[in-house]
């Protein structure tokens, strides 16, 4: 057990229903300060919906959230200062310019220099030369990229991450993951990110926790998962767990990348994979 004062996160008893739907349901996990964390899961398991419970934006319907050693209901306004988040899917107000929308946040966030501070992300992320254009003008790894930038502003101990390289080309996706690897050594901070690239969890993750229907269903270091269901690379092991094996059962030939397509003419859309969703 993780001494509290050392936790990033510790989420208990958590649930969200959405009327008739329970999104999230008695979730409960620690993350030690620190850590790279990634959370996966199939579409709608609630990775999303526990994202944004943990910062604040969607009140639980039961359960208790602590942030960085403050509850998240009580006291979040503690947390929230030494936090972020970036999602290529939360767009920046369309018309501002890169810069202002980067001066907004840095006011918010109540930076000392927040000229000083734009100029250096901007030289890190390479952003320099979109700093005068709308928002809403960038392409999609552009948008990425800024959107970054923002979520660095306020030099985050825990830093909540949505998909860090979608719409990115390889080479700029490889370039963000060194960049977070190395921020995350420089700064000691914690990341927790949801995504479904199987290689980048690989390569940045300490620690995989996979939900399914609303819990965590398996969790541990990438080698651990590897070693416990047989595989040689976590999308196998994904697929394990969205076809129902359990890491007990012998492990089978490894299973084809792409899912057979479903049949949208067929009841309950033909014979595709068991979801690791529902
Ligand atoms: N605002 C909402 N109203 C009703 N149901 C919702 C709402 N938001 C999410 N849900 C439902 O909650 C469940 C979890 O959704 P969530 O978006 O958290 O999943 P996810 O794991 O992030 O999925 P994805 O990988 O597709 O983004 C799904 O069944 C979804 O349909």
């Amino acid at each position: 057990m993780t001494a509290a004062s050392s936790l990033a996160i510790a989420v208990s008893g958590l649930t969200k229903r959405y009327g008739t739907v329970t999104a999230v349901d008695g979730l409960g996990f620690e993350v030690a300060s620190g850590r790279t964390v990634a959370l996966l899961g199939g579409n709608g398991a609630g990775k999303t919906t526990t994202i944004s419970m943990l910062l604040g934006l969607l009140l639980p319907s039961a359960g208790t959230i602590r942030v960085l050693g403050h509850d998240m209901l009580s006291e979040r306004h503690r947390a929230l200062p030494r936090m972020n988040f970036s999602s290529p899917y939360v767009d920046l107000p369309h018309r501002l310019t890169v810069r202002q929308n980067l001066t907004v946040y840095g006011h918010l966030y109540g930076l000392k220099d927040t000229r000083a501070r734009i100029a250096e992300l901007a030289a890190d992320l390479d952003i320099a030369h979109l700093l005068s254009r709308p928002s809403g003008k960038l392409s999609a790894g552009q948008k990425t990229r800024v959107a970054l930038a923002k979520a660095l502003l306020n030099d985050p101990a825990l830093l909540l991450l949505d998909e860090p390289t979608a719409s990115l080309d390889p080479d700029t996706g490889d370039w963000i993951r060194t960049y977070l690897r190395d921020y995350q050594r420089r700064t000691g901070a914690t990341l927790f990110l949801a995504s479904h690239n199987m290689q980048e969890v690989e390569r940045l993750c300490d620690d995989v926790m996979i939900m399914k229907s609303g819990r965590v269903f398996d969790r541990g270091p990438p080698q651990a998962l590897l070693d416990r269901y047989g595989r040689s690379n976590l999308e196998e092991v994904f697929l394990d767990i969205a076809r129902g094996r359990t890491a007990a059962d012998p492990a089978p030939p490894p299973p084809a990348a792409e899912p057979p397509a479903r049949d949208p003419r067929l009841p309950g859309g033909g014979s595709g994979p068991e979801s690791l969703s529902e």
